[in-house]
């Protein structure tokens, strides 16, 4: 029986965001975001782990190969994204809230038709060095 493996690939990006929800007044925004709010945007440095799972192909010895899976990664998400102002500039964003969680949903929804369907992804999303998200959950 082939061995499962975890393949994990580190990537970051630098984007603006504000997080605002359109439907709430100024006040009760200010109040549910705080600082996260300013209307002129503020920035992080985002550091993205893309976790790929699955069986060992016997005659490569690899899940994905990870020059493979780099590519991927480049062209859809970081060159997308990178430098950019998530709120302005990102079609996904006009209507969603780009917190951590969306974010990684909207990262693994580009992601997830890119890669094989028989091989399990996850994302892992550090906003700060402290505050990161995963999706999905077992
Ligand atoms: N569930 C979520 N909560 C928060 C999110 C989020 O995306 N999901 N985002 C924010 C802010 O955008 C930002 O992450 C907070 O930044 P900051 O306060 O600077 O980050 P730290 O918590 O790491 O800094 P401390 O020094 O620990 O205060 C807020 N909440
Ligand atoms: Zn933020």
């Amino acid at each position: 029986m082939a061995h499962k493996v975890a393949v994990f690939r580190k990537e970051h990006f630098n984007a603006a965001h504000r997080l605002h929800n359109p439907a709430w007044s100024e006040e009760k925004n200010e109040e549910v975001f705080g600082k996260c709010n300013n209307p002129n945007f503020h920035g992080h440095n985002y550091e993205l782990i893309i976790q790929v799972i699955g069986e060992l192909n016997k005659e490569t010895g690899f899940v994905i190969d990870m020059k493979v899976l780099s590519s991927i990664i480049k062209d859809n998400v970081l060159d997308r994204f990178d430098h950019k102002n998530l709120n302005l500039d990102i079609e996904e964003f006009r209507n969603l809230n780009p917190s951590a969680e969306n974010i990684a949903v909207v990262i693994y929804d580009i992601l997830r038709p890119k890669i094989d369907a028989e091989l399990a992804l996850k994302i892992r999303l550090y906003e700060t060095e402290r505050n990161f998200v995963e999706y999905p959950v077992d």
